[in-house]
């Protein structure tokens, strides 16, 4: 995270210009994989392409070559010459070696539920490809090609959502990619770039015929964290989104409230500097920097506000206290999911230049499952804080002389305001914090015949992360209505009319804007956003916002210098 100030308007970035697959493609197997070329290929379909690097391929080639050597010599490796888990006391003859991976990609194909939606499939896929390029696992190159080639030719296995302990890593979704990839039976089934079909057909469409596994093959594509890793980077990257729209709803909130801009203070954040917090108070400033609408006290007066306090109540005064350690929190789980990316998830793990294999334990997704715990907390602490910025906003006690429940036309007795969309947050933000609670630590402790007696739960949790983060794209949609029409009433008691664009901050425009054209309402002087209830429909324009937000639209690229500076 850099702390560089928000960037000048001219900076704001188009929508989607930074993400498209005419971009170059992406290299793996040399750099470290990032979060946001991972989304890049999940989502917009950039190409991938196998590194030619020589070292990176000899390591690949050699893994193999230590695996056929190691089974016709007869040595005992773990899931090459045993039994699987529990089992792993059977001794199995090189004659069996290939049938064990046959045999196990077909007892694995156990899932249930609904298809994982197609992005997080391909992300697993990416990852799965980069950790075997590691040249740990022993697999064939011309296995990994075809992870490619189903990549770039957008063709993904359907995988079923439950099934993964988050132990042995993916296993059971894995089951589905693995055998799509060589086209084992008819039961595997694939996306062809939108036609459903049995994975060997979709094999020959590309040319590819059924591939038969070399010994350790199902294993290593199975054995490993990548399905739940891929779902973690899909929510870290709309995390991070989400962080970034919530200061942008803060700053409407402040401006709608005409709070000071005195505790974001250098000084005061100088006092306590965690870094999330300078970043947040730092922010701020920028995001109010130019509003009419905010007292502008820097310079250190203050002043009798009558009946209100003479400082601003906690949820706009401590905000970098109270957002940093979220800020800080979610850096760090992004830190954590970039390393898993980046890990030969596997085991046994092959070293080529010792002519060794170690067994051990590198497919537990305890990072995962921990930081999708923590991610979903961070974000259920989010919608706490607007929350209660939206109680602020709603209620003529608190909102310093706006009316109840921001009604817009006071002269229209039925008008009842923002109470409605009001109730539908409260509906939701005890979800969020709900969706907090931890499920690392709910583990069944018997799976697996006791073999695999500890497990993350890292699918799941990461599973659960994805609901939340619907739910809050929908949530920040109602946050942002009132922000915008509270900019709006304020911007009538402080200048006699309704347009807030001509009132705000530069940043907080883009935002107020952005939110106008994605519900197809002009900005006006005459009028707030809402001035008579019967005049819209507020659901259309959650479900607009919210589908905006989910697809990077106006409103995301709106926000760009704050997401720029949190990366
Ligand atoms: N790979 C796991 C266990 C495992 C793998 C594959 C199938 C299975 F049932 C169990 C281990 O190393 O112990």
């Amino acid at each position: 995270m850099t702390l560089t100030p928000t960037a000048p308007p001219h900076a704001y970035p188009n929508e989607c210009s930074t993400l498209n697959s005419n971009r170059q493609a992406i290299v793996i197997g040399e750099r470290p994989l990032t979060i946001r070329q991972v989304i890049q290929v999940a989502r917009h379909h950039t190409k991938v392409q196998i590194s030619h690097n020589e070292q990176v391929l000899q390591g690949v080639h050699g893994s193999a070559e230590y695996i056929a050597q190691a089974v016709s010599s007869g040595q005992p490796v773990y899931g090459v010459t045993s039994g699987f888990g529990g089992m792993a006391n059977v001794v199995i003859s090189p004659k069996q070696a290939q049938d064990l991976q046959n045999n196990l990609m077909r007892f694995h194909k156990v899932g249930a539920g609904q298809n994982l939606p197609k992005t997080h499939v391909r992300a697993g896929m990416l990852l799965r490809a980069n950790s075997h390029l590691y040249g740990a696992s022993g697999i064939r190159l011309e296995l990994i090609k075809r992870i490619e080639t189903f990549l770039n030719t957008n063709v993904t296995p359907h995988v079923r959502e439950f099934g993964s302990i988050g132990a042995s890593g993916d296993l059971t979704p894995l089951a589905y990619v693995a055998g799509s990839l060589v086209g084992l039976s008819e039961q595997y089934r694939v996306d062809f770039q939108g036609e459903t079909m049995p994975a060997p057909e979709a094999l020959k469409r590309l040319g590819l015929p059924p591939l038969d596994l070399q010994p350790k093959e199902g294993l290593a594509m199975m054995n490993g964290t990548a399905m739940m890793t891929g779902i973690a980077a899909n929510c870290a990257y709309d995390a991070k989104i989400l962080l970034a729209l919530s200061m942008g709803m803060h700053a409407l909130a402040i401006q709608g409230l005409q709070g000071t801009n005195q505790s974001f203070h250098p000084f005061i954040h100088r006092h306590k500097p965690h870094t999330g917090q300078l970043w947040a108070a730092q922010h701020m400033l920028d995001l109010l920097s130019g509003s009419d609408l905010i007292l502008n006290e820097l310079d250190g007066v203050h002043d009798y506000r009558g009946e209100q306090p003479i400082q601003d109540r906690y949820s706009l005064r401590c905000l970098p206290q109270y957002t940093g350690p979220i800020v800080d929190g979610i850096q760090r789980i992004t830190e954590q999911i970039e390393t898993e990316i980046n890990s030969a998830t596997d085991n046994p793990l092959i070293d080529v230049a010792q002519q060794a294999s170690y067994h051990g334990g590198n497919f537990l997704g305890q990072y995962i499952g921990t930081a999708m715990d923590s991610l979903r907390y961070y974000l259920g602490l989010l919608a706490k804080h607007l929350d209660v910025q939206i109680a602020m906003l709603a209620m003529p006690e608190f909102n310093n002389g706006l009316p109840a429940s921001l009604v817009g036309n006071p002269q229209r007795p039925v008008n009842m305001g923002l109470k409605g969309l009001q109730i539908t947050g409260n509906s939701m933000m005890p979800l969020l914090t709900f969706y907090g609670n931890s499920l690392a630590d709910r583990f069944p402790t018997h799976a697996e015949q006791f073999n695999q007696n500890l497990n993350s739960q890292g699918f799941g949790s990461a599973y659960l992360t994805c609901q939340s983060i619907e739910i809050f794209q929908q949530y920040i949609a109602i946050a942002l209505i009132f922000g915008v029409q509270a900019a709006d009433l304020r911007t009538h008691q402080l200048a006699g009319h309704y347009d807030a664009s001509q009132h705000l901050s530069p940043a907080s425009q883009h935002l107020y804007s952005a939110i106008h054209t994605v519900v197809g309402k002009s900005l006006s002087a005459d009028h707030p956003y809402i001035w008579n209830d019967d005049e819209q429909a507020l659901d259309e324009h959650i479900a607009l916002i919210a589908a905006d937000i989910a697809a990077e639209g106006h409103i995301v690229a709106a926000i760009g210098p704050t997401i720029s500076s949190l990366n």
